[in-house]
């Protein structure tokens, strides 16, 4: 029997109101958390992995993966602490080594992380889903932020449905929608004001996509010979909406640049946090068919859906309800797992995570972290974990 995928769930830390003692009556052997107190770009000290480590392992819990170690702004841009970063970064892989901690998560995305416009969107059957309306996104964009190119970005139709859109929010929905858009890294209470956005949005002045791709490789060359020696596993999480926003460029969106990250640096090192709701979020991607010709390179799994609108927007769906056929995707998932088994190879059971999931029943008594409720997300992993089940006893009994 090909060996079960590694079931996780995201925390984060004492903050979250969904406990460790919740998440291991959920049936999970894995944890997947940060040092979210610990400031981007910032070491993070032996003592203070072991002593997160700890907490985790006294609920009979594994630290198994580190989501995220966030790549400082310094190094995406190639700004004057770009060396100093490195060289940090580079330490608190070593104290996560140390710690026996070896599956590192992280991103490129520019000064944002995961955006959306709606934190608490309804669906007819009345639980909160996430979503990014275009509508809204563009109207941020054209009459809040302002920003002038955006003009021309988008055509004279879709700038007359955004401020259509923007008319129709009174004083405090507009100031909902920017908090929203300007958020900041997960798992803390960062949101930009417009004042601080600008100024960032200045200093990607000169790098488009190009500049941006240039200085994701000069990182690579830097920390994966280091992540190499330690036996770490680097896994880039993709674009979270996987296309430029705010005239910011994003350039882990699609098979291209997967295949393009992967030629950065070859290397066991440096893999790919497969997320099928970043890149779910471009109809254009084939996420089953980027499972098969890239799946060598996958050292973690978000698994999560969402639902395409005409209009370019999107929203969370169920995880198996979506715009992704996930048999599909899981099928493939489990090809992958039996090539590795075949191969000898020792990473089979592959971390695993249900990603963001809706508010449902109780989880509305808890102010979690937008995405990361626990039954909505409980849903998710027990569909998940039935469908590799399932899949799995059929792969063995049609040799
Ligand atoms: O956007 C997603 O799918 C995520 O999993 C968000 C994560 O918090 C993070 O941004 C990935 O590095
Ligand atoms: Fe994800």
């Amino acid at each position: 029997m090909i060996k079960d995928l590694e079931q996780t769930l995201r925390w984060f830390g004492p903050s979250d109101p969904v406990t460790l003692a919740a998440i291991r009556q959920t049936g999970v052997s894995g944890v997947v958390t940060a040092l979210h107190h610990i400031p981007c770009g910032e070491v993070w000290t032996l003592p203070a992995i072991r002593e997160r480590q700890q907490e985790i392992e006294a609920h009979g819990l594994t630290w198994s993966v580190v989501e995220s170690v966030n790549v400082h702004e310094s190094i995406k841009i190639a700004g004057p602490q770009r060396e100093e970063m490195i060289a940090n970064y580079i330490q608190t892989l070593t104290n996560l080594a140390e710690a026996g901690i070896k599956t590192v998560c992280y991103n490129f995305m520019p000064v944002l992380d995961w955006t959306r416009t709606h934190l608490d969107y309804r669906l007819p059957n009345g639980v909160s889903a996430l979503r990014f309306h275009r509508p809204a996104l563009m109207a941020f964009d054209l009459y809040l932020l302002e920003r002038k190119a955006a003009f021309d970005d988008f055509t004279p139709a879709e700038q007359a449905s955004a401020k259509k859109y923007l008319d129709g929010l009174n004083e405090e929905e507009k100031q909902t929608l920017i908090r929203t858009i300007l958020a900041g890294l997960p798992g803390t209470d960062e949101v930009f004001t417009i004042a601080e956005f600008k100024e960032h949005l200045a200093r990607y002045k000169d790098i488009d996509a190009v500049k941006l791709k240039e200085n994701l490789a000069y990182f690579l060359r830097n920390i994966i010979p280091a992540a190499e020696r330690l036996g770490v596993k680097m896994c880039i999480h993709p674009d979270d909406p996987p296309f430029a926003i705010l005239g910011l460029p994003r350039v882990v969106c699609n098979e291209a640049d997967l295949k393009e990250l992967i030629n950065m640096y070859p290397s066991p090192s440096n893999g790919i946090t497969f997320c099928t709701g970043s890149l779910g979020a471009n109809p254009n991607n084939d996420l089953p068919g980027m499972i098969a010709r890239l799946g060598s390179h996958i050292h973690f799994l978000h698994l999560r859906n969402v639902q395409h609108d005409a209009d370019g927007s999107f929203y969370e769906a169920e995880h198996l309800k979506g715009s992704t056929d996930m048999v599909q995707v899981m099928k493939q998932v489990v090809l992958e797992q039996r090539s590795r088994q075949q191969l000898g190879r020792a990473d089979v059971a592959i971390p695993v995570r249900p990603d963001h999931g809706h508010k449902i029943w109780t989880d509305f008594n808890f102010n979690t972290y937008p995405g990361y409720s626990l039954i909505g997300r409980l849903k998710g992993l027990a569909e998940l974990n039935g469908l590799e089940k399932g899949i799995k006893s059929m792969l063995e009994t049609v040799k």
